[in-house]
């Protein structure tokens, strides 16, 4: 642990608060406020991920001392550490909502591997900030049980995302008011830390565009393109260009991966978008479980649907628009940065494309043939109660006999799919026409591409996950938790660790929700309020 090497950027080159005290106000001309995460009372060390802690030099025993708990619970500080909370603000729902700020989460330092690769350590839940408003700058378990395992699940299914290090109970009870029933309830403490090579997001540039603090603007762009965006050389005008063109790349591969394995993030506001295109704030988010673009688990988004899955891509380009308005002031143009959101446009198109036709396993997008194929299989899935996750990874055993027109005369073609039916007696005649129809074209689609099935398959099953952190599964783990049984959270932090391979003896962690799960997937059940 005392070898962790620290070169905090963040602090020593921008500027910070010039006051130190946690109470909430508006902290303008600095980018930051010194602070300290508050020490908690009996920590105790839930889980924590040896992949995250290998990426800091951490090994397996490193992870398992009583310093690691007390370390990652706020308890102590290492030499070279130096906290702060970061100053942001934000479009919240599309509403400018003025500062926000880290209300809850402490940077405890930035650690340089010995690869060379900055990695800044978070504590979410580690105390009052000055950004904390009216908030109590704590973290339940529940909410951080999610926020780890999801964080984690989400690396090893290739999304881009933060990482967790460690989940930690604080010994201390914390009050939230549950959503369902309305009524305030203790619930255990806990921190998580989280890593990044960085957790600026979008938020971070709009408060000082809005503030017109324009040089300090230009100070923390310069500041991120050098840290985190080196290859773009020396800050200039064109420079920014190029910066806000990789941003839209970024955040739209981010975006393409969660629809590709059905993930809501649920509040994707402004202070909630990383300038690195990594997934952010695992708050309200849900698994698509039923295919269904209008599902948002985001309860408080329910009338509206802003943040549901289907709108994901329309929503990161809206977010993108918000950035290029706060950078707007350094490049005093507005057709470049208009080229800039097309970027965005053009690589979601393309990629979602190539993602859509890997999921069904050809070579690649085929716009002639693919379009209506895609199209119409996305119009037939919402028609019934259908798994996502299921329905994919089943697809890649449909028989569908190699180099030989696939004739679907009965409904035997289906026979793999009917586990990803939610209510398969209810199938209709009409309905199984129509998919059976649409496989008949799928193995047309195939036989035209000539990968051998094995093959075919080998590739689906690498895109097509079989374990993803379905919701109810999440709330199982939280309420053994919650009895003082952790032994779920690492069940599922293993099973999660190879999502795209077949486990076995893990086999009941891939169905599908349970009938008592049904519309409780999202902050229904899992307040919101975290
Ligand atoms: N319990 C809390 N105490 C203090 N501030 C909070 C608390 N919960 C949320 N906030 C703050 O409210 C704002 C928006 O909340 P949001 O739910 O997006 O954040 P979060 O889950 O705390 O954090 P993050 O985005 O860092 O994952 C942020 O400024 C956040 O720090």
């Amino acid at each position: 642990m005392n070898t962790l090497t620290f070169d905090n950027s963040f602090v020593r080159e921008l500027p910070g608060d010039a006051l130190t005290h946690r109470q909430p106000r508006r902290v303008t001309g600095a980018c930051y406020s010194r602070v300290p995460p508050v020490s908690v009372s009996v920590p105790g060390l839930v889980v924590h991920s040896r992949e995250a802690a290998a990426l800091i030099g951490l090994s397996e025993s490193d992870c398992l001392t009583p310093q690691f708990t007390r370390v990652f619970s706020g308890n102590e500080q290492l030499l070279g550490m130096d906290p702060f909370a970061m100053c942001y603000g934000g479009h919240q729902f599309g509403n400018w909502v003025g500062q926000l700020g880290d209300g809850r989460a402490i940077n405890l330092g930035e650690v340089i591997n010995r690869q060379g690769h900055r990695w800044v350590l978070q504590l979410k839940g580690a105390g009052l900030t000055p950004y904390s408003r009216t908030a109590d700058g704590l973290a339940v378990l529940r909410s951080s049980i999610r926020e780890f395992l999801c964080s984690e699940a989400m690396f090893h299914l290739g999304v881009p995302t933060t990482r967790a290090l460690s989940l930690v109970t604080t010994g201390e009870q914390v009050v939230r008011d549950m959503f369902y029933d309305g009524h305030p309830k203790e619930e255990p403490g806990a921190v998580v830390c989280r890593m990044a090579p960085s957790f600026i997001r979008f938020g971070n540039f709009q408060i000082l565009a809005v503030r017109n603090e324009l040089a300090l603007l230009q100070q923390l762009v310069d500041y991120t393109i050098k840290t985190d965006f080196p290859h773009l050389g020396i800050p200039s005008k064109e420079t920014y260009l190029q910066w806000i063109r990789q941003v839209c790349r970024t955040t739209a591969e981010m975006v393409i991966h969660w629809m590709r394995v059905g993930f809501v993030h649920g509040v994707m506001n402004t202070d909630n978008m990383s300038i690195l295109g990594l997934t952010i704030d695992y708050g309200p988010y849900g698994w698509l479980e039923n295919y269904d673009p209008a599902w948002t688990p985001n309860t408080t988004d329910a009338s509206g649907r802003r943040y549901c899955f289907g709108n994901q891509s329309g929503i990161a380009h809206w977010n993108l628009v918000q950035l290029a308005n706060a950078i707007y002031p350094l490049i005093g143009e507005v057709e470049p940065l208009q080229e800039s959101m097309d970027v965005y446009v053009d690589v979601y198109t393309h990629g979602w494309q190539q993602m859509m036709a890997r999921k069904l396993g050809f070579e690649k997008y085929e716009k002639e043939t693919d379009e209506d194929l895609i199209s119409d299989l996305l119009d037939l899935l919402p028609l019934v109660e259908t798994d996502m996750t299921l329905f994919f990874r089943n697809l890649a055993v449909v028989n569908i006999p190699d180099g030989a027109e696939f004739s679907g005369r009965d409904d035997t073609s289906m026979a793999p799919l009917m586990e990803a039916y939610y209510t398969p007696e209810e199938l209709t005649p009409a309905y199984k026409e129509k998919m059976i129809a649409w496989l008949k074209r799928y193995g047309v689609r195939l036989t035209k591409d000539g990968i051998p099935s094995d093959k075919r398959r080998e590739a689906m099953n690498r895109v097509n996950p079989k374990y993803v952190l379905r919701n109810y599964l999440a709330q199982l783990a939280i309420d053994k938790a919650e009895a003082g049984e952790h032994g779920m959270v690492k069940e599922l932090l293993e099973v999660m660790r190879h999502p795209y391979d077949e486990q076995p003896e893990k086999e009941h962690f891939a169905e599908k929700r349970p009938e008592w799960a049904r519309n409780r997937a999202g902050c229904s059940m899992l307040s919101c309020s975290s």
